[in-house]
């Protein structure tokens, strides 16, 4: 019996950024490298401060509606509150610009910044976040900047209980701390996506969750 070859995932633009992006964060002494070979990602204690925390809590609390997903209809996979952040308003584009410079990346790279808040009880379930390229969605993701290279995400609150991320197949797992960013490469250093950035927001147990996310594509979010 023949086996079908798996097709090949590597790609140059995707370990391109892999490489600067990381060696860029690996020079910053504000940012620290996570211990594991499985993932790479870095933390960025207070990269916001606690104003710029608390105004885009308030954004998110006027703007949230209930969360949705690209691929499943399980209603418990995704129980939180979300928003978009209006990336032009003076309230976000400072922090949205800044988070491009960090990773040193075009900010129309960055897709709109989500807002997310869980409540006791409620979780974000294990996924990654690239896109798989053999789903009915992955068409149009490519019309607006094809494959998502980094994350990044910022906790707005401490949470007095629960609510961590975890990395399951990496061995990380992040408490909440106000002001915290995380960066990771949802992408291997060869350029293929990486199934061991498999993560989960944990459902909190006591007290409210607050983050952003912002997710950068290999290409222009923004078309010119
Ligand atoms: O809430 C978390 O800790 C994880 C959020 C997340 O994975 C995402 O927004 O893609
Ligand atoms: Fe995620």
């Amino acid at each position: 019996m023949l086996f079908r070859k798996k097709p090949v995932r590597t790609s140059p633009v995707r370990q391109h950024y892999g490489e600067a992006v990381s060696a860029r964060l690996a020079a910053n002494p504000a940012a620290e490298p996570a211990k594991s070979d499985a993932i790479q990602l870095f933390y960025h204690p207070d990269f916001l401060s606690a104003g710029q925390c608390a105004r885009l809590r308030a954004m998110i609390d006027a703007n949230r509606r209930p969360s949705t997903v690209l691929s499943t209809a399980d209603p418990d996979y995704r129980t939180s509150d979300s928003c978009d952040m209006d990336r032009w308003s003076p309230e976000v584009r400072p922090t949205d610009e800044a988070i491009a410079e960090l990773l040193g990346l075009d900010p129309l790279q960055g897709e709109t910044m989500q807002g997310q808040r869980y409540a006791p009880g409620q979780q974000f379930r294990a996924h990654c976040d690239w896109f798989s390229e053999d789903q009915p969605y992955w068409p149009a993701m490519q019309q607006c900047g094809g494959q998502r290279t980094w994350t990044t995400m910022i906790y707005l609150n401490d949470v007095e209980e629960g609510g961590a991320t975890w990395f399951p197949l990496a061995g990380l797992r992040v408490n909440p701390k106000r002001g915290l960013l995380l960066a990771w490469n949802n992408m291997n250093p060869d350029g293929s996506p990486n199934d061991k950035t498999l993560h989960e927001g944990v459902a909190v147990m006591k007290g409210t969750k607050y983050i952003v996310t912002k997710w950068f594509r290999e290409g222009n979010w923004i078309q010119g």
